[in-house]
């Protein structure tokens, strides 16, 4: 095929479950053709990614991207320190990290600020969990970012598509509250004095007022995270950014909070306490790089 159509660019793809193996295919490819970059797919199936990894490698091809499963979401950019993080067992945090910053730097700057400010006041309100969906939904595989979340870690154990439609049918949720229910500050004690709106949310939504309630608990969960980590002192700047001098005190705090509000499973996902503590002090030098 190659001599006959003169490519200006060769992609081997391989199969990462044939582990070592790939070096020596690898290598037999780049022999009888050049290949200028490889995609190494399946490897969601961790055991034998390393090495399939370690085998290109020895062929000095690079690898451009890696499919992680069957989906089209699960074809991705193949970057080092991410999968080198994976393989550790950090989980991908850092990766969802870099999406959410590369998005929120595309939204209006103003209200980006603004809801800086909300945040740091610890303020988080049923719209802004509404448009954290809406962003969330953005980022790719969904399990991943709701085992991330703190309450949705259960959310996190449906399979891909169980857990797209449960996050549809909250967006729907939400979608049938009122500007007032979106806008209090305290949605759920709204929720909670008047026992009538859920039962009208859940019919303007068609899903059960069980379902509503569970909504409204992980959202309680959430933002009672936010006010506690908007309540701890000295920890971010004007701008909404973590701090980069922050005393060591209040980043304890910081991830004392955190590590309280993730569940034992997303906890686990991001290397446990020294996991998180590594994972946080990134975010601190990523608002200084910024
Ligand atoms: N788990 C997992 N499955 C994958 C991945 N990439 C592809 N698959 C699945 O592997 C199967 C084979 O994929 P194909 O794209 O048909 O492979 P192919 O090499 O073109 O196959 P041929 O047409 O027979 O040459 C399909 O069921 C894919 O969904 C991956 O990264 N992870």
């Amino acid at each position: 095929v190659s001599n006959a159509i003169a490519p200006d660019s060769v992609i081997f793809v391989m199969d990462a479950t044939i582990g070592q193996a790939c070096e020596a295919q690898a290598l037999a490819f780049k022999r009888t053709v050049d290949v200028g970059s490889v995609i190494v797919t399946k490897l969601d199936s961790r055991a034998k990614g390393g090495g399939a990894l370690s085998a290109i490698a020895a062929t000095r091809s690079p690898v451009v991207f890696v499919g992680t499963g069957e989906h089209i979401e699960d074809f991705e950019q193949f970057k080092v320190k991410q999968f080198v993080q994976k393989l550790l067992g950090m989980g991908d945090l850092a990766g969802l990290i870099d999406k959410v910053s590369e998005m929120s730097s595309s939204q209006d700057e103003a209200s980006n600020a603004e809801k800086m400010r909300r945040l740091r006041q610890g303020l988080f309100t049923l719209r802004d969990f509404q448009e954290q969906f809406a962003t969330f939904q953005e980022l790719g595989s969904f399990s991943q970012v709701m085992a991330a979340i703190p309450g949705f870690g259960s959310l996190g154990n449906k399979n891909e598509l169980e857990g797209r439609d449960q996050f549809r049918r909250y967006l729907t949720v939400l979608d049938s509250m009122s500007d007032s229910e979106l806008d209090a500050a305290d949605g759920c004690r709204l929720f909670s004095n008047c026992s009538a709106r859920a039962t009208r949310v859940a019919r303007g939504s068609g899903v059960s007022e069980r379902e509503v309630r569970t909504m409204l608990s992980q959202y309680a969960k959430l933002s009672q995270m936010v006010r506690r980590v908007g309540g701890i002192r000295g920890l971010f700047s004007a701008d909404g950014d973590l701090k980069s001098d922050a005393s060591a005190a209040s980043m304890a705090r910081l991830q004392a909070q955190v590590a309280r509000s993730l569940d034992s499973r997303a906890l686990q996902r991001v290397g446990g306490a020294s996991g998180l503590q590594s994972l946080l002090r990134q975010v601190q030098r990523r608002g200084v790089a910024d």
